[in-house]
C-alpha cells in the first residue's frame, strides 16, 4: 500500500501488465495501411520499452482484410512474421473474431511466430469463442478473451459471459469499451463483477477508447477493481478517438507507484519518434468520435461513417447518432450506408 499526498490509500502491490495494440486497433485509424517498416519499427521500440505483449493484426482481426472491413496494404501473414522476427522479448498477439478469422488462420499465425490469441466476441456471445479457445490452448497459445461493446451489458450479465470464456480455456477476459462509452464506475463495476466471478485463476483486463476521454482514468479504476492487464496504443492510435495512450498509462501508473515493468521514457520516445511520424490521421476527440462515446457506437465505425458521409452528402455525426439508436454491433458496417442513404433521401 502506498500513502498518496491526497490522503487516499492506493493498493500498489499488484503489478499491472500494459499490453500494446497500436499495430492492431491502430490499423482502423490507418485504414489498414500499415507497412512492414511501420510494424518492425514499432515492435522494436515497444520491445525495448519492456512491453511484454504486442498485438499485430488487421483492425478487425485475422481474415479482416475484406471488402466489408477494408483491405490491408500488406498481407497480415507478412506483418505477423515481421513482428515475431523483430521481437526479442515480447510475445506477439493476434486478434481473432470468430466467423471472420478461422481456426486455420489462428494456426497459421502461430506457425508464423504469434504466441497469443485474443478472441473477440460481442458482449452477449461468448459461446462462439469456445472452439477457438480450445484449439488455441492445444496450440500452446496464451489466450485472452474480448467482450466487446461491454457498455451494452450490465456487470452481472457480462460476468456470466466471462465465465463461458474462462471455462473454454481463456486465461484473461477483457472488459472492452469498444465505444468509449463507459464512465468511471461503469467501467470499474464491470471489471469488479468479472473479478468476483473469475477469482484468482483467470485474469481480468480492460481495453478503453478515448471518445469521451475516460480511457486512462477508467484504466486506473479498472486496475483498482482488480484488472491485471490494461490495453493502450502509442499516441492513442486506435479506432474512434483512439485508445488509452500507452505512454500515458505508463506514466500514470508510475506516478501511482504501480509497477508495470515498462519504461515510460522509452515509450514516450517511441510515441514521438517512431509512431507519430507515420500516422496519417491523428486520433482526435472530434464531433463524430464524441457522438460515438455518447451514443455507444463501435469505435471502428468512424471511418465507415465518414466515407458514407462524404459519398452521400450527410454529416457523419448524424449517421453515428442513428447507428447508436439502432444499437448496431460489429459486422453491421454495411448498415451505415443504409442510414446515410435514408438521411440523404430525407433532406
Ligand atoms: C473489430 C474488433 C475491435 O476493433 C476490437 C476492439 O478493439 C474493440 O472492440 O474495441
Ligand atoms: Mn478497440
Amino acid at each position: 500500500m502506498n500513502e498518496k499526498s491526497t490522503g487516499t490509500t492506493v493498493d500498489t502491490e499488484r503489478e499491472v501488465r500494459i499490453v500494446d495494440t497500436t499495430l492492431r486497433d491502430g490499423s482502423h485509424a490507418m485504414a489498414h495501411q500499415f507497412t512492414e517498416r511501420n510494424v518492425r519499427d514499432t515492435v522494436r521500440a515497444l520491445d525495448d520499452a519492456g512491453v511484454s505483449l504486442i498485438e499485430v493484426t488487421h483492425g478487425d482481426g485475422l481474415g479482416g482484410s475484406t471488402f466489408n472491413y477494408g483491405f490491408s496494404l500488406v498481407d497480415e501473414r507478412k506483418l505477423i512474421a515481421a513482428a515475431a522476427d523483430e521481437a526479442q522479448r515480447a510475445t506477439i498477439a493476434v486478434l481473432l473474431l470468430p466467423g471472420l478469422g478461422t481456426v486455420a488462420d489462428m494456426k497459421a499465425a502461430a506457425d508464423l511466430g504469434a504466441g497469443a490469441v485474443r478472441v473477440a466476441t460481442h458482449c452477449t456471445e461468448a459461446d462462439v469463442s469456445i472452439q477457438h479457445f480450445t484449439k488455441a490452448r492445444e496450440l500452446g497459445l496464451e489466450t485472452v478473451g474480448f467482450l466487446m461493446l461491454a457498455h451494452m451489458s450490465e456487470p452481472e450479465a457480462l460476468a456470466k459471459q466471462a465465465r463461458i470464456m474462462a471455462d473454454a480455456g481463456c486465461q484473461c477476459v477483457y472488459v472492452v469499451d469498444s465505444a468509449g462509452a463507459l464512465i468511471l464506475e461503469e467501467a470499474a463495476d464491470r471489471v469488479a463483477a468479472l473479478v468476483a466471478e473469475l477469482g484468482d485463476q483467470v485474469q481480468v483486463g480492460y481495453h478503453g477508447h478515448q471518445n469521451l476521454s475516460f480511457g486512462v482514468a477508467n484504466s486506473v479504476l479498472a486496475y483498482r477493481a482488480g484488472a491485471r492487464q490494461i490495453d493502450g496504443s502509442l499516441v492513442a492510435l486506435g479506432a474512434g478517438a483512439g485508445n488509452s495512450p500507452t505512454e500515458v498509462l505508463a506514466a500514470a501508473f508510475e506516478r501511482l507507484g504501480v509497477r508495470t515493468g515498462v519504461d515510460k521514457d522509452v515509450l514516450m520516445a517511441a510515441a514521438e519518434e517512431v509512431v507519430k511520424p507515420f500516422i496519417t490521421r491523428l486520433p482526435v476527440m472530434d464531433r463524430s468520435s464524441i457522438v460515438q462515446g455518447f451514443a455507444g457506437v463501435y469505435s471502428s465505425f468512424l471511418l465507415h461513417a465518414e466515407r458514407a458521409a462524404a459519398r452521400y452528402g450527410v454529416p457523419a455525426h448524424e449517421i453515428l447518432y442513428q447507428v447508436g439508436e439502432r444499437r448496431y454491433v460489429g459486422g453491421q458496417e454495411d448498415m451505415i450506408i443504409d442510414i446515410a442513404l435514408r438521411l440523404a433521401k430525407e433532406r
